[in-house]
């Protein structure tokens, strides 16, 4: 039997698999429709998505052949990026009712562009079910499952505008950067996005440090709101984060939450952990948003300090110096001087707590987690010249920082996007 055919029975398997949970729990199979439900992540179908997504890569892949894959595949995919950061830039989202549809006419007035354009524009986007028409040859356009989730996840919205405005333009700008500076990939201030943003400026700290300008502060509540949407995906929940370590048993600690944004991972321990004190530490720029997001209820436990992490740690002796998906942002060299300023500020028995992607070897884990943990560390190649690691190279960085942490192991149960690396300060 050919691969093809193959292929198309494991994705029938997958999907039969799916469907029989879905029916079994009462859940409607997701649709393109507006109030479609989005695919749930229960554990007892996360192995059929991914087998489905792996065949379903391979299958397409094998039917376009690697000739329309590479030319007619890649000029889809860049254009992806034109109209998606033009309907987010035109808010196009807003323009469309969540319930019911509008002409063309008004949807151009409303996003204040010409309705020629409009049309070619959403002719595209159509193609990834990104709007709809009402009816074939309709003169009017209506929302689909992924065009509302902008207007019902509206943060969303932060986490596309990141991609689009900053990482996109620097993507393109990778082989110049490199060009430019020697082929230095570790520096901070030499990545694809210093080469874009900021080429005559040499920051000490990159595209961070370019992030402070005042003029830039529109871009950094957009992060903070971006990191705060990627923890309500599924594999990346606030469930997870519970259900990976023992933080109870760290009784009435202190845990200093370094470079912690707004602050929204110490809310969320402090919420359940009441024993537990909280000090975020970030850029000064940050503290606006941290203050916005600041239950009131926790302001005894949950404190802001403007701190940063390559200067000397103001928080001696804490029992936990945590940092969630900090370590990622810098090369060996940089991430090996933070972790040094909390080494000088640990006490024996004070425990490093790191939440981080962990690289898993190409041939053990599901295709699409390979994906897209490859893509985070190109995300970090071109944001910041910094890199995603494996469990070994988590080791090598920890042994290269002080020898003095002993490294204690990884969780990461299946199906969550983050690994918990603990290691704890042998004095
Ligand atoms: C990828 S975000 C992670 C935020 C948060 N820990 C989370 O996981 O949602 C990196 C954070 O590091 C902060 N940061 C960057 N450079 C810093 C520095 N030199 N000192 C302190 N914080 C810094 C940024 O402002 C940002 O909030």
């Amino acid at each position: 039997m050919g691969h093809l055919t193959d292929l198309a029975k494991s994705i029938l398997a997958s999907a039969e698999a799916i469907e029989a949970h879905l029916e079994k729990t009462n859940t409607p199979i997701p649709s393109f429709e507006a109030d479609s439900n989005i695919m749930p992540d229960d554990m007892e179908i996360i192995g059929a998505k991914l087998q489905l997504q792996t065949d379903l890569q391979d299958l397409d892949m094998l039917a376009l052949g690697p000739r329309e894959f590479l030319t007619a595949g890649m000029i889809g995919n860049v254009h992806d990026v034109t109209v998606i950061n033009v309907l987010n830039q035109f808010n196009f989202w807003d323009a469309v009712p969540l319930k019911g549809s509008i002409t063309y006419a008004d949807l151009a007035s409303k996003v204040k562009l010409p309705e020629a354009l409009v049309r070619r524009l959403l002719r595209f986007s159509m193609t990834r079910h990104m709007f709809a028409s009402t009816s074939s040859g309709s003169d009017s356009v209506k929302h689909t499952s992924v065009s509302a989730i902008f207007v019902l996840q509206p943060q969303i919205r932060c986490i596309i505008g990141h991609q689009l405005e900053e990482i996109a333009p620097a993507c393109i700008n990778v082989p110049q950067a490199l060009r430019h500076w020697n082929n230095d990939a570790e520096h901070p201030s030499k990545s694809g996005c210093a080469y874009t943003f900021f080429k005559d400026t040499l920051y000490e700290a990159g595209t961070f440090e370019w992030f402070g300008k005042p003029e830039n502060a529109y871009r950094v509540e957009r992060f903070a709101g971006a990191m705060n949407y990627m923890m309500q995906s599924p594999a990346m929940s606030f469930t997870n984060l519970h259900n990976m370590y023992d933080w109870r048993a760290l009784g009435a600690a202190t845990l200093v939450d370094v470079g912690g944004s707004e602050g929204h991972i110490s809310y969320e321990l402090a919420r359940a952990y009441p024993d537990m004190k909280f000090i975020v530490q970030d850029l000064p720029e940050v503290q606006a948003s941290f203050d916005k997001a600041r239950p009131s209820e926790l302001d005894s436990r949950v404190s802001f300090t403007a701190h940063n992490f390559f200067k000397e740690q103001p928080v001696k002796g804490a029992e936990v110096y945590f940092m969630k998906h900090i370590l990622h942002d810098w090369s060996d060299p940089w991430a090996a001087k933070i972790i040094q300023q909390l080494t000088a500020a640990m006490k024996p028995g004070s425990k490093l707590i790191l939440c981080e992607g962990v690289l898993p070897p190409a041939d053990k884990a599901p295709a699409p987690i390979v994906r897209l943990l490859s893509a985070l560390d190109m995300q970090m190649l071109v944001a910041l010249n910094a890199k995603e690691r494996t469990v070994e190279d988590w080791q090598a960085l920890l042994k290269l920082a002080d020898e003095r942490l002993v490294f204690k192991g990884v969780h990461q149960p299946p199906g969550v996007g983050f690994a918990i690396i603990e290691a704890e300060f042998a004095g």
